[in-house]
This record gives C-alpha cells, sequence and structure tokens, in this order.
C-alpha cells in the first residue's frame, strides 16, 4: 500500500452542505438562481481535485516491462494541478520525473509516471511533499538505481491573493540514489530536464 492511500471515503452531503455554508458567510445568497446548483457542483469538483486521496498511486507503478534498460529514462514537462494545503487554491506547473533502472533493467510504461504525478497532486499538498512523495514511490516500486524529479510551479495563493506576485514561479527537486550521490548524474539530468 502507498503512502496514506487509504482513508476514509468522499463524503459528498458533507461537502455539499459546508459550500452552501461558506456561500451564506461571505455573503452570499445560495438560493439565488446562479448558486442554486452551486454547492453540488462544488461538492463534484472537490471530489475529483482530491481524488488521489482515494487511490494508491504504487498500483500504478504495478506496470512494468524487462526492457533491459539500464540508462536514463525521463519524462519532462508533464502537467500538473494540485491544491495547496494552506489556502485551498491551485498551484500548477509541470513535473519533469527520471530515473535510472535497477540491475533488472525493468522499466514502467512512461504514462504511469505521469500518472503517479496526478495521483499525488490530487491532494491537499505543499510542493516540497508533492515532489518528494513521486520521488519515494519510483524508488519503492522500481527499485531503480536513481530518481530525479523536479516541479516547477506558479501558487494562486501568491499570485491572486497575499503577497500578490503573479508569474513567480517556484522549482523544487528530489533526487534518490545515484542522483544523490554523484553530482555529475545529477547535472547531467538537470541539464536535460531545465533544457528549452
Ligand atoms: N513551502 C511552501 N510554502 C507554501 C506552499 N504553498 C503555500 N505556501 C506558503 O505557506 C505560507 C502560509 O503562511 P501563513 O502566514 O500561515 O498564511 P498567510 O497569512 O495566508 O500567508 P501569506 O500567503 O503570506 O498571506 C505562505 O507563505 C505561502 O506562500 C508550498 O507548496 N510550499
Ligand atoms: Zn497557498
Amino acid at each position: 500500500m502507498g503512502e496514506g492511500a487509504a482513508i476514509a471515503a468522499f463524503d459528498h452531503e458533507r461537502a455539499v452542505a459546508a459550500v452552501r455554508e461558506l456561500l451564506i458567510a461571505v455573503g452570499e445568497d445560495p438560493e439565488r438562481e446562479g448558486l442554486i446548483k452551486t454547492p453540488e457542483r462544488v461538492a463534484r469538483a472537490f471530489q475529483e481535485v482530491f481524488g488521489g486521496l482515494h487511490v494508491d498511486p504504487d498500483e500504478v507503478l504495478d506496470t512494468t516491462f524487462g526492457e533491459d534498460h539500464d540508462e536514463l529514462v525521463l519524462v519532462k514537462d508533464i502537467p500538473m494541478y494540485s491544491t495547496c494545503e494552506h489556502h485551498l487554491v491551485s498551484f500548477h506547473g509541470v513535473a519533469h520525473v527520471g530515473y535510472l533502472p535497477g540491475a533488472s533493467g525493468r522499466v514502467t510504461g512512461l504514462s504511469k509516471l505521469a500518472r503517479v504525478v496526478d495521483l499525488y497532486a490530487k491532494r491537499p499538498q505543499v510542493q516540497e511533499r508533492l515532489t518528494a512523495q513521486i520521488a519515494d514511490a519510483l524508488v519503492r516500486k522500481l527499485d531503480p538505481r536513481g530518481v530525479i524529479v523536479v516541479i516547477e510551479a506558479e501558487h494562486l495563493c501568491m499570485a491572486m491573493r497575499g503577497i500578490r506576485k503573479p508569474g513567480a514561479s517556484t522549482t523544487t527537486s528530489a533526487v534518490r540514489g545515484a542522483f544523490k550521490d554523484s553530482a555529475t548524474s545529477r547535472a547531467e539530468a538537470l541539464e536535460l530536464i531545465l533544457r528549452r
């Protein structure tokens, strides 16, 4: 079982009631025409954007192939939408996920790397933890020689409110195994990742 996989199911009725309360709290009338279906819609949207809480990300990495490939596998520019756990607004950008297959040479499906990003992103998150969780899932499931994950994102909590710095970009990385031990391997991977 992956980290934090088994939690209570989504409580739709409770979410609808909570959104309705929030609308009243901000001074709106939840009975007016434009808002009548909003609690229902927002509940469904929350179920989708936090859907990763109810799926075990490790299971998507069960698909592996014996390709006998022991060099870098890197998927760049995976679109990523997550939700800042402090303000419940979006942070979004791209994730880059790379790994060096282990001695067995087994690789996973490329889409599975993007699925792992998605499942961890669909939780209340901070960018640093999201980056580390993706790296650690790959370490657990693929027994790789190394893993590197880089996420570049804009936080709407810094753009639309608070300090109001739209365009500010946050980069986080998580390196494991060979990418942690060898500055040369890390620099080569980062060069490929950040090359435009
Ligand atoms: N390290 C980290 N910080 C984050 C992330 N997302 C949001 N934050 C920060 O979390 C902090 C929360 O600070 P608080 O002082 O508790 O909350 P706040 O008064 O709303 O803070 P401001 O955003 O500065 O107005 C802010 O500095 C946010 O920028 C993240 O993914 N990683
Ligand atoms: Zn925030």
